[in-house]
Order: C-alpha cells, then sequence, then structure tokens
C-alpha cells in the first residue's frame, strides 16, 4: 500500500489515497502503522477519499485506531496532498469530514507546491449535550473541576470534537503523561476528550501542551488550538487574533466571537513517500 508521511507542525499522519489504494481495516491498520518501533509511525491514519458533498473527504483515525471527527493539522495536509499530486487545481476546496464541510485556502510556495493553509473551521459549539460532556449547566466556560484531587478552572469547546482546556502556570513542567490520561477517560466526557492545558502569554500569545484523545502527547493539535484560542477569547484573556505555540510550532487563530467562523493557519509538510506491506 503507497502511502504519505505528512505533518502539520509535527502532528504527524500516514495519509493514503484511496482513489488508488483500497484500504479495509483502517482502526487495526492505523495501530499497526502508528507504532514508532514496529510501524511506520505517526500520530495515526488518514485516509483521503472521493466525496459527493464536496472536493474531497478526509477520514481520520487516531494511533489507537479510534476514528476521529476532525482533524485541523491533518485537513491542512490533506490540502496540500490533494493539489501537490495534482488531483485538483484549486486553489480554495472543500474538505468532508464526519464534522461537516472544512473550506480551505491555499497558499503555493515557488516550487508549485502548498506551503501554508487557511482553514475555516467553523462556528466552535460550546452547548455541553453537544461536546460532549456531563455538567449541570448549558455551557462549561472557566468552571470548577477536580480531576484526581486537583481543582481545575474548565472550559469545554468542540471543533467538531471535544476539547477540555485547563490553564495551568508551568505548563513546561506538567506531568502530561500522568495527568492526560485521568482526563482523557473522565466520565464526564462520555465520548473520551482531548485536553489542552494552556498559559496565557500576553494578550496575543498563548502557550499550551495537548493530551490527544487517542493519541496521546502530540506535538501539535489543531483542533485543540482553536478550542484554547475560543477558550481564551470568551474568558477575555486575549484579543481575536492569537498565536498559539506548540510543542511543534505555531497557529495562528482568528475569531471575532460567537456567531462567528473560526480561521486557523499553519504549515503543511510532506517528509516522504513510501510502501507499506498490507
Ligand atoms: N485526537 C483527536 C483527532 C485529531 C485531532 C488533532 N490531531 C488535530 O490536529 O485537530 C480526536 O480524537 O478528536
Amino acid at each position: 500500500m503507497k502511502f504519505t508521511k505528512m505533518h502539520g507542525i509535527g502532528n504527524d499522519y500516514v495519509y493514503v489515497n484511496c482513489f488508488k489504494e483500497e484500504v479495509k481495516d483502517p482502526e487495526n491498520l492505523s495501530i499497526k502503522l502508528s507504532n514508532r518501533h514496529t510501524g511506520i509511525g505517526s500520530d495515526g491514519l488518514i485516509l483521503i477519499k472521493p466525496s459527493t458533498k464536496a472536493d474531497f473527504f478526509m477520514d481520520m483515525y487516531n494511533a489507537d485506531g479510534s476514528r476521529g471527527k476532525m482533524c485541523g493539522n491533518g485537513i491542512r495536509c490533506v490540502g496540500k496532498y490533494v493539489y501537490d499530486h495534482k488531483m485538483t487545481d484549486k486553489t480554495s476546496l472543500s474538505i468532508e469530514t464526519l464534522s461537516g464541510i472544512k473550506y480551505l485556502e491555499l497558499n503555493v510556495g515557488e516550487d508549485g507546491k502548498v506551503i501554508l493553509v487557511k482553514v475555516n473551521m467553523g462556528e466552535p459549539i460550546l452547548k455541553t449535550k453537544d461536546i460532549p460532556v456531563v455538567f449541570d449547566k448549558e455551557r462549561v466556560i472557566n468552571e470548577p473541576f477536580t480531576v484526581d484531587g486537583i481543582n481545575y478552572n474548565l472550559t469545554a469547546v468542540s471543533m467538531g470534537n471535544p476539547h477540555a482546556i485547563v490553564y495551568i502556570d508551568d505548563v513546561d513542567g506538567l506531568e502530561i503523561e500522568k495527568t492526560g490520561p485521568k482526563f482523557e477517560f473522565d466520565s464526564r466526557f462520555p465520548e473520551r476528550v482531548n485536553t489542552e492545558f494552556v498559559k496565557v502569554l500576553d494578550r496575543k500569545n498563548i502557550q499550551m501542551r495537548v493530551w490527544e484523545r487517542g493519541s496521546g502527547e502530540t506535538m501539535a493539535c489543531g483542533t485543540g488550538a482553536c478550542a484554547v484560542a475560543t477558550a481564551s477569547i470568551l474568558n477575555g484573556y486575549v484579543d481575536n487574533d492569537v498565536t498559539i505555540h506548540l510543542l511543534g510550532g505555531d497557529l495562528t487563530i482568528s475569531w471575532e466571537g460567537e456567531g462567528n467562523d473560526l480561521y486557523m493557519k499553519g504549515n503543511a509538510v510532506t517528509v516522504f513517500e513510501g510502501d507499506y506491506p498490507v
């Protein structure tokens, strides 16, 4: 099976062009090829498929084989893949996901290949029932929330996938391997959750690390960065245009507040192509 290894600020996936390849058991394939010792090594698997509703369909799986409904870093790489492989000549694209259709603007470099992608991520989702999170209010904005005996202030946001955002003083020193799973498997998140640990640096800059549902700590999470920007703007900590600093690099997010779509801009990188024995 031919594949392409790509990443968005270090959030790396194996991409398979399902216009040419047939993938029968994506859940188990994602587990196998994500393994960084016995497989290709990645945060998961992304299948590029035909769509009847949009230009293409992005079908995404985490490293544990669970199916993700949206992937911000991944969708930017899908845009790069289809343009660079001449599957389209459009620089404005629509991509169907399990969380609806997203719209991309591709920036093409001097070599004729995509280097940056801007994504309309749609409007952030805030209702507890839609995230989902079990909480006795309609929204979770800066609410007290105790996990593993530690008191946090939680903001919960969905970008088509669930995010728990907590603000802490020492992001670098966080033992995320210990704390991340406590959030991910907390029963108040019936579909599990991606968790962002955040420090606001100033009104235009935020530092974050992420423990991803189904993949553990990743170098970056696009939907997570969008959720963090949403939470920070809602809480009045930052302005409407903000740079999110993640382990793998930066993303720029713009959101004019409720009733508006949120925009994310960042890179998309092709690492190598190969053939995987299936
Ligand atoms: N782990 C996420 C999917 C990948 C999201 C992340 N890699 C991104 O760039 O948005 C979930 O299960 O909802």
